[in-house]
């Protein structure tokens, strides 16, 4: 039984993987029913060999009185805010100076609207998830953030790290949801960032479970293994250990190109699928991050630039 447990489980968590994060499913959900139940099955024949990163345990743990406290250890820094390109040209202009060169290589990532939370991993199995909260103390929200399901419960990293990114409801899932709410007679979220809010606050992970919610990670903290020199080769790692980042992002050489970038998504932002209300600029290379270093609430190597509300 305990191979065989292994064996859905391990084909299982790949489906989830290629339905949930790649978007390229390679079997019928007919097919992950099937399965599911069959290790469900075997685990209620064999209670021992349950293992809390199975499958099975997306949707577990009962209703929550409150959620407690998390103390992160790298605090969850907020950005600072440009609103036109003249802001962008002054973020320029410091980031210049302060790491003594006249060009900068930036990365550019869509700003999701959504909840930054952040995930700890031990041993490859997902331990706890927690809320930004006020940046240094958070809520801890693990239950409900294994119910998202582009979120792996194992990933191929072993040594214990921390990602971080940010929780979102697609716009389809919003309406959906709304419409069932009117329905109910219950009140109607305002916006999917609120709805998403609402939904990680819930303190029965069953009823987060069917929010529909999704994730893009978009940082990883520092760990034994962070041999990497960029910002850009961190989102390439975070990919290759199993994890959705949002496709969209860019290398820019200069900030002419930022520029150039965040005009054109000034265009496609109504295509997307999900609500963004900006374009965060980061410094790429992380020695020059490490040069310019913070400000009391956040890095001087990046900027989010907001659109207009
Ligand atoms: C480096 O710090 C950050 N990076 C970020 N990156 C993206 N894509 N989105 C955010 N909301 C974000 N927020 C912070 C504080």
């Amino acid at each position: 039984a305990k191979k065989q447990i292994a064996a859905l489980s391990e084909a299982l968590t790949q489906y989830n993987y290629e339905y949930h994060v790649l978007d390229k499913p390679t079997v019928a959900d007919h097919v992950y029913d099937q399965k599911l139940k069959e290790l469900k099955d075997l685990e209620a024949a064999h209670p021992e060999l349950i293992t809390p990163d199975s499958p099975t345990q997306r949707v577990g743990g009962e209703p929550l009185d409150a959620f407690s406290k998390v103390q992160h250890q790298v605090p969850m820094l907020s950005l600072g805010n440009a609103f036109n390109e003249e802001d962008l040209k002054d973020f320029d202009r410091r980031v210049r100076e302060g790491i003594g060169s006249d060009s900068v290589t930036y990365v550019c990532e869509l700003k999701i609207d959504g909840l930054a939370v952040s995930l700890r991993y031990e041993n490859g199995s997902f331990v706890q998830g927690a809320t930004r909260g006020d940046g240094t103390t958070g809520e801890d929200i693990t239950n409900n953030l294994k119910t998202v399901r582009s979120i792996p419960l194992k990933i191929k990293e072993t040594s214990t790290i921390e990602v971080r990114g940010e929780v979102f409801m697609p716009q389809s899932s919003f309406l959906n949801l709304n419409e069932k709410r009117d329905e109910e007679g219950e009140e109607a979220f305002a916006n999917p960032r609120n709805a998403a809010a609402g939904s990680l606050r819930q303190l029965d992970p069953k009823i987060a479970a069917k929010r529909n919610l999704d994730i893009y990670l978009y940082a990883v903290g520092q760990w034994e293994a962070g041999n990497l020199t960029s910002h850009s080769e961190r989102l390439t790692y975070l990919e290759e250990i199993g994890f959705k980042t949002n496709p969209e992002w860019k290398k820019c050489e200069g900030i002419e190109e930022v520029i150039d970038y965040v005009a054109s998504w000034v265009e496609k932002r109504s295509e997307l699928s999900y609500d963004i209300d900006g374009i965060v600029v980061k410094v790429d290379s992380l020695e020059d991050q490490e040069q310019l270093g913070f400000t009391a609430k956040s890095p001087r190597w990046a900027t989010a630039y907001k659109f207009p509300a």
